[in-house]
């Protein structure tokens, strides 16, 4: 027996025909176009190709993309000057400061600048306390690209035992509410939990958020659980020559393929959903700014 491959690609290349199609009728009826705005602080090289790929894309559903690149000692009263003028620009309706920022920036103080209707990472302490109780929120992109492929996978989710692996303010903890949200029976790990493989095994839904490459094999997986790999981890590959290198998951991909009911692979699982996403949260933002209903399936 082998897993369904979760094809994330695919899901998010529809998912952003659906959100382009919605931009021009947004143009054509009302003479919107949602705008993007996204912050890069620093020449991280791994940021810097994630940036662009999202710029691309913005551009490619019809959205205006907005791109600002900061050197890495630049002051946090800078960033913060220019989150401020994004916030009060009309054109822009959402806004992304890439992370990690620089060691010398409080990141809580700039994700706090943002004002929360652009938000669109869902960062904002306000959004995030808005999902804890169940109010119309900005969704973090990476957790809403994993509860879409749940969906479309499993149906309702309703009932069912998930262990979130990971407790990151990005990552692991709205994932967990969100599958609460969901009624599942939800179980969040992190490095001080004791028995891992044990939980995990139970669960009939693995979400696996950690930066550990390969760290959940398939003795860990439950026969025909759904597993979503959310880690992305660049390690060495000298099959493909010398200083080459591959993005692996957190799972052990070729054990769990065999154990699995199905799962996400990496590259081209949870990573493309993330960025589709990104551009469902901006169109959303776009409608409440404009007080037009947002569009129907593109957040939880
Ligand atoms: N596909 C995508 O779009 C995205 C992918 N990512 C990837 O997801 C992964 C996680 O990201 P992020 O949440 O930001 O990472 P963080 O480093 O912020 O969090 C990692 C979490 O994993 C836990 N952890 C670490 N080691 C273990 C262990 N041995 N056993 C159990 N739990 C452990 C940590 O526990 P503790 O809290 O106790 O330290 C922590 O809660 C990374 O690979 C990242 O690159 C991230 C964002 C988007
Ligand atoms: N404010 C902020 N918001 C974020 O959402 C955010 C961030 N900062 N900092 C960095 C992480 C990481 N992240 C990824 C998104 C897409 C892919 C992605 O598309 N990955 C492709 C592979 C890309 C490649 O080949 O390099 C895939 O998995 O198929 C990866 C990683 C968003 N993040």
């Amino acid at each position: 027996m082998s897993a369904t491959i979760i094809d994330g690609k695919a899901h998010a290349a529809g998912l952003r025909a659906r959100i382009a199609d919605e931009v021009q009728r947004l143009k054509a009826a009302h003479g919107i176009t949602p705008g993007l705005a996204v912050v890069l602080v620093g020449e991280d090289p791994a940021s810097q190709v994630y940036v662009r790929s999202k710029g691309r894309m913005t551009v490619e559903v019809g959205m205006a993309s907005f791109e600002h690149r900061l050197d890495a000692d630049t002051p946090q009263a800078e960033l913060l000057d220019l989150v401020a003028r994004l916030n009060a620009d009309p054109a822009v309706h959402g806004i992304l400061v890439q992370l990690p920022l620089p060691a010398h920036m409080d990141e809580s103080a700039v994700i706090t600048a943002i004002d929360p209707a652009k938000d669109v990472d869902g960062f904002h302490i306000s959004n995030v306390g808005r999902l804890a109780t169940g109010q119309d929120a900005m969704v973090p992109c990476t957790p809403l690209g994993c509860l879409m492929l749940l969906r479309d996978t499993l149906g309702s989710l309703s009932g069912k035992s998930a262990v979130v692996i990971g407790r990151s303010n990005i990552v692991g903890k709205p994932m967990a509410q969100l599958l609460l949200r969901d009624s599942c029976t939800v179980t969040i790990a992190h490095s001080r939990t004791a028995d891992l493989a044990e939980i995990v095994r139970r669960a009939e839904i693995v979400v696996a958020a950690v930066g550990r490459p390969g760290m959940v094999t398939g003795d860990w997986i439950r026969p025909g659980a759904t597993v979503i790999d959310v880690g992305i981890n660049r390690v060495d590959a000298p099959e493909k020559g010398e200083g080459g290198t591959r993005l692996v998951g957190d799972v052990d991909f070729d054990s769990a393929v065999r154990v699995a009911g199905a799962i996400t692979p990496v590259p081209g699982g949870v990573g493309p959903m993330t960025i589709a996403c990104l551009l469902a949260n901006t169109l959303t933002a776009c409608c409440r700014a404009s007080g037009l209903p947002a569009p129907e399936g593109l957040t939880a």
